[in-house]
């Protein structure tokens, strides 16, 4: 048992909604918790800043990023690479901060493996047609890639059963606050407050 910070994994389909979610966390102040940005081969939609929305990287790049085991997890994900770089998250969890990582299914199953007591949520829309509606406008796919990422997010969606919670997100306020209970709540489970104490007493 250790002092860290707690790994919080949101996933969901592409287009449910995390980033507009965590983005309200983050301008509610509920707590202070960390987002990793990720590295991803993908180019940069408009108004996407590099080291902000992402760090946006060559496929070379990414692949010596993998070579020199600098990944937590990483997962091609519709003609593009998308990963977690591992030294933030460490050295952030280390100091005792909360790290939200914002994935897909297959990187947070790896994360699963490699941080098990982290706290895993998917997010779902409310049903397929609203997931489509959510992407087209957004307004920043062509078709043929809203059909890839739809034809992603049925197979996306069956893996919730791996993870600790499901949240939907119907309306943004709704999600926030049922997230934001599910992190508090985490905070209180014994094994966490025990190791807080330990902290305080020196232990
Ligand atoms: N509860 C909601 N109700 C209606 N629209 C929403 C809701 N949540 C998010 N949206 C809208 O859905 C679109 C997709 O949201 P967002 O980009 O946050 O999704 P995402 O899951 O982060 O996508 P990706 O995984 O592709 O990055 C945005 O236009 C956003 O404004
Ligand atoms: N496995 C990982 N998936 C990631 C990471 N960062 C983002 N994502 C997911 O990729 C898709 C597509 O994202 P988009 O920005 O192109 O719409 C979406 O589901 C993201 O959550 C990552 O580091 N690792």
């Amino acid at each position: 048992m250790s002092n860290r910070g707690m790994l919080i994994v949101l996933s969901g389909p592409s287009g449910v909604g995390k980033g507009t979610v965590r983005q309200a966390m983050l301008e509610d102040e509920f707590r202070d918790f960390h987002y990793s940005v990720s590295m991803t081969t993908r180019k940069p939609r408009p108004g996407e800043q590099d080291g902000v929305d992402y760090y946006f990287v060559s496929k070379e790049e990414f692949e010596q990023e993998i070579a020199n085991d600098g990944m937590l997890e990483y997962a091609q994900y519709v003609d593009n690479y998308y990963g977690t770089p591992m030294k933030y998250v460490n050295q952030t969890l280390d100091a005792g901060r909360d790290v939200l990582l914002e994935i897909e299914v297959q990187g947070a199953m790896q994360v699963r493996d490699k941080c098990p007591d982290g706290v895993f949520i998917f997010l779902t829309p409310p049903d397929l047609l609203e997931l489509r509606n959510r992407i087209q406008k957004r307004g920043t796919d062509d078709q043929a890639t809203i059909d890839k990422r739809m034809h992603k997010a049925a197979d996306e969606i069956k893996m919730m059963e791996n993870y600790d919670y499901a949240v939907v997100n119907d309306e943004i306020p709704n999600a926030v606050k049922r997230i934001e209970k599910i992190i508090e709540g985490e905070h209180l489970r014994v094994p966490r407050v025990i190791d807080l104490y330990k902290k305080m007493i020196g232990d």
